[in-house]
């Protein structure tokens, strides 16, 4: 009898599957845990307690990233749970011989680019991590996925995870990209679409020539916003960009084991036929450069438009949502996207902090100054990326325009560090989440590409980077 045709996701799925109960609850084999310092200090002390070993420790890589200063790192970290938590991390890892990246070595950076760029993060594997965002790695064509702290000791103790199989959702981009408009306004796009609930229990596969032309960190920046439509995870399927991108990474396999192993992941396609629960289809070529204007992922606008009205709708609950949302972000509604006039620019995150967002930015403001009125940062996501970028003079180019030029982690994506906004303070902000205070009590966030932060910068408001010179 032939096979069922089986989509990416299905395939990764059956290699991983331990044992399935007769309720369809899974266990299911985890190839490689992400362990940062928010998530794991309680995983840690449940092992500690209960007298248990990390059963993997070779699967397992921690790095600081989310409470670190990205300012002098030589000086002592000021707030004391962050200080805590940071400490604690190095404790945990020394003691249950977990390889770690602390706030000095040369590879720290936000746990999501850390991973592809060691060649930690591989195709065809199951990956975790106690953070949202892992849905990152799945642009490489892995199942990653986010799991809170009670996982995490279970991953760290057993190697295992406990799960219900997701639907499948394909989203098809068909066509190529406009010019000024990027990876981000891509997924920007597809949330707006589909909401922030839409791809609630599925797994999303992009696909389409859209998603092909795109780079590898293009891809990333597409599976990174997965979790913000509500999927559980992101996949885009391997191919020759994935396998030169991973080529020589310190932790990918080397040789021949690498040629081998690249003849399996060739067998890391969605089969014709492969049944996906929902699909839906964005043509590329009319994607404008896109932004957020609310308080949700979900809020989007093209930049040649408006700031919604809440009579624009007519279900009252929506129209509620609008209202708040305008209230929050110290809006009217109906105001040009043009018109806003911003206080911040933040460059960086797990979403736009890898070089080629660098390089896209540098690219909009070489020979200008940032706006008076504005306040602007670049943070490299890794130290990794922050040497690519000054060894190509990006660094220059921003600081003489005005950016300041930071040390790697999460920084202003959330207000867990010395970096975020002071009350009432407007952010173009490359990061993910534009939620009530996200990046600083009472701030407000709009989500856009690098090339339209770097833009909105110099001109002091959001600007098309389509008419930008
Ligand atoms: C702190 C961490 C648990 C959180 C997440 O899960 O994503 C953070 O990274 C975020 O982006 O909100
Ligand atoms: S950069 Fe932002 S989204 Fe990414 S892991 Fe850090 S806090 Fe979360």
């Amino acid at each position: 009898m032939a096979e069922r045709p089986r989509t990416l996701y299905d395939k990764i799925w059956d290699d991983h599957l331990v044992h399935e109960q007769e309720d369809g609850a899974c266990l299911i084999y985890i190839d490689r845990h992400l362990v940062h310092e928010v998530t794991s200090p309680q995983a840690f002390e449940g092992l500690r307690v209960s007298g248990r070993k990390v059963r993997s420790p070779e699967r397992t890589l921690a790095v600081v990233d989310h409470n670190v200063p990205t300012t002098d790192r030589s000086k002592p970290i000021e707030d004391p749970e962050s200080k805590a938590q940071v400490e604690q991390l190095a404790i945990n890892a020394a003691e249950f011989g977990v390889e770690y990246y602390n706030e000095h070595d040369a590879r720290q950076g936000v746990v999501h680019i850390v991973g592809p760029e060691q060649g930690f993060t591989l195709p065809g594997s199951t990956i975790v991590c106690g953070d949202s965002h892992t849905s990152t790695h799945g642009a490489f064509g892995a199942l990653a996925h986010g799991i809170g702290t009670s996982e995490v000791e279970h991953v760290l103790a057993t190697q295992t995870l406990i799960q219900k199989k997701a639907a499948n959702m394909l989203v098809r981009v068909d066509g190529r990209l406009a010019e000024g408009a990027t990876a981000k306004d891509i997924i920007l796009a597809i949330i707006g679409e589909i909401g922030t609930a839409g791809g609630t229990g599925h797994v999303i596969e992009y696909a389409g020539e859209a998603i092909r032309d795109l780079s590898i960190e293009g891809r990333m920046t597409v599976c990174n916003m997965s979790i913000e439509g509500g999927a559980r995870a992101g996949l885009v399927a391997p191919d020759e960009k994935t396998y030169a991108y991973l080529r020589g990474r310190p932790k990918a396999p080397q040789g021949e084991m690498f040629d081998a192993a690249c003849r399996y992941w060739d067998s890391l396609r969605s089969d014709e036929g492969a049944h996906y629960d929902r699909i839906i289809t964005l043509d590329a070529a009319s994607l404008p450069p896109t932004l957020t204007w609310g308080t949700s992922p979900e809020d989007v606008a093209p930049i040649t438009g408006a700031v919604p009205t809440p009579d624009s709708v007519a279900n009252p609950a929506k129209r509620a949502a609008i209202a708040r949302a305008l209230d929050y972000m110290g809006l009217k509604g109906g105001e040009k996207l043009t018109d806003i006039a911003i206080d911040r620019v933040f460059i960086g995150s797990c979403t736009n902090g890898r070089i080629e967002d660098l390089r896209a930015a540098a690219a909009m403001i070489a020979g200008k100054k940032v706006s008076e009125r504005v306040n602007a940062m670049v943070v490299p996501g890794s130290g990794l990326v922050k040497a690519q970028a000054e060894a190509e003079g990006l660094d220059k180019i921003f600081l003489a325009a005005g950016f300041e030029w930071r040390e790697p982690g999460c920084s202003m994506c959330l207000a867990m560090n010395p970096d975020r906004l002071a009350p009432g303070e407007r952010c173009a902000s490359t990061s993910n989440r534009n939620f009530e205070g996200r990046q600083g009590y009472k701030g407000r966030t709009h989500l856009v590409s690098p090339a339209m932060a770097a833009a909105a910068a110099i001109a002091g408001h959001f600007v098309d980077v389509r008419s930008w010179r």
